[in-house]
Parts: structure tokens; sequence; C-alpha cells
């Protein structure tokens, strides 16, 4: 599953002349990264993590040249022959532009020690791991240190533009819930085109089934991103839709039940206000 990743460092300065922005030591999560960038200085490697005090490097740059990290994946699949690389933006006060582009495995794939990679003498060192649960764990653990870092400061909004250049970035990672389908549903979405139909301005953008899709894919889209999710602490609660006439509320709520495998009236509902202002619930 491919991923890109454009950064931009502004390289302000706090009035106390330190840079707010950058981003902290951290290993990428998937399987491999390849990144360019502007050629402004400020990622670090560590070359052996496991080594206390950490020992940081610049990477040079090198016109023309991608600089590839491998990620955690990537070393749980080979049990730590590639390592995956521990790295960080230090800020520098410069404005810096980065493009990452991230190659990770599919969510529901089990990543297990490569049989080539192991053996008696040398058994695997991770148990096989899901890859969405292996980067919620991460995301997770991400969002405590965020939580730490505000009660520290006291920092009562959710912006992250108070917190210290090390804790900046990765807060922005997104969390990603894996939505499980009944098999039927699946096979009718992988059929479904590749095109802008679903945003509303296909040429049949208004018939009912259509406006009824362009919710489903705005729903799918949000419910997998963490909205309305308890995994995801900063996009908890509920998606709510809303539709101009009862029949395609009833609609929406059964297909939204249907198609996330939902109980309507449980983890799905919905509420139809009529113009004298009765209410329906389910
Ligand atoms: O901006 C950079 O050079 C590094 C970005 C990075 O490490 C990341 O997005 O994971
Ligand atoms: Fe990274």
């Amino acid at each position: 599953m491919p991923f890109l990743r454009l950064l931009h460092y502004p390289g302000k300065l706090e009035p106390s002349g330190e840079e707010i922005y950058g981003a902290s030591a951290h290993s990428d999560y998937g399987m491999i990264t390849l990144l360019a960038t502007d050629g402004v200085p400020g990622l670090q490697v560590c070359r052996d993590k496991s080594q206390h005090p950490r020992v940081w490097e610049d990477v040079p740059n090198i016109n023309g040249a991608f600089i590839v990290n491998i990620g955690d994946m990537m070393e749980r699949w080979t049990n730590c022959l590639f390592r995956s690389t521990l790295h960080r933006v230090m800020p520098t006060g410069q404005e810096r532009y980065s493009a990452a582009f991230f190659l990770d495995p599919n969510y529901d794939c089990v990543v297990k020690c490569l049989e080539s990679c192991c053996s008696e003498s040398c058994p695997p060192r991770f148990p096989p791991i899901r890859t969405i649960d292996y980067f919620n764990e991460r995301f997770r653990e991400i969002w405590l240190i965020k939580q730490r870092s505000d009660e520290r400061l006291n920092v009562v909004s959710s912006q992250t533009s108070n917190l210290p250049g090390s804790l900046q970035r990765p807060v922005m990672v997104p969390t990603v819930v894996h939505v499980s389908r009944p098999d039927v549903v699946e096979n009718n979405r992988r059929d479904l085109p590749i095109d802008n139909s679903h945003d509303g301005a296909g040429d049949n953008g208004s018939c009912e089934l259509q406006q009824c899709n362009n919710y489903m894919w705005r729903n799918w889209f949000l419910c997998e991103a963490g909205f309305g999710s308890n995994l995801c602490g900063i996009r908890s609660g509920i998606i709510g839709v809303t539709q101009p006439c009862r029949v395609a509320v009833l609609a929406t709520a059964k297909r939204v039940a249907f198609e996330l495998g939902l109980h309507l009236g449980k983890e799905a509902g919905f509420q139809v206000y009529d113009r004298w202002n009765f209410i329906t619930r389910a």
C-alpha cells in the first residue's frame, strides 16, 4: 500500500530563539520509505538504536538521490537482518521541504518472520502481527505521549503548535481503523469504477441511489480514518449524516448498518425530524 506525504517545515523561530517544528526520533512503521528533500539539512540518523546515549549523524544531501529508510515491518519480516532506521528532523531555523513515499503492507497483511530469516538457533524475535494492529499500537503510543506532553505544558486546545519540536510531527499521523464488511459488499466495492462520480459531480449525481452512494463513500472514508472510533482519542464521537427526506434517512441508516456489519438502533442509528417537530429514532 503506497502513501505519499508532503512535508513543510516552516523554519519559524519562537521569540526565545527556539524553533518549534521538527520531527521526533522515530522509525517508519511500514516496509520501505523513499525520501526526497530540498537539500536543506536537518535530517539525522542513528545507526545503532540499541546504544545509549544515542549517536546522531547528519544525512548528507546527494543531488538527485533518494534517501531510503527501512521500516519496522521489514525489520520484523527479516528478523532484524534489516533494521528499521531510527531518524529525526532537527529544527535549524531554515525553511525545509521533503516528500516521503511510504510503501507499507496492506492493513490486513499478517507480518510474520520469513522462513529464510530464522532457524532453531535464531528463532523469530517478534510474534506475527497484522499490519493494522501494529500501526494502531504505534499511533496509540504517540497519542499517549502527546497527552502527557499536553498535561505537562497545560495545553488546553488540541492544537499542536505549543508542543516542543520533538513532539510536533508524528502526532499528525492518522489512525487507520480496519473495517470488515460482508463478503458481498467487499466484492461489490472492488467492482466499483474508479472515477469521480462518487463525489456527486457525475452525470447521474442527482439520483437517489447515487446520493446514497456518495454518503457511503464519505462514511467509509471518515470511519477508516478513525472518526467515531474509540481507538482514536482526537476523533472519537459519532459520524453524522444529514438527509433531506425520511426515505433517504432510513435507506442510509440501513445501508450503513449492513455495510459496516453494525446493528441498526445500536452502533448505527437515525433520527427523523418532521416539519411539526415530531421525532422518530432508532
Ligand atoms: O522530512 C524528512 O526528511 C523526514 C520525514 C520523515 O521521517 C517521515 O515523514 O517519516
Ligand atoms: Fe520517518
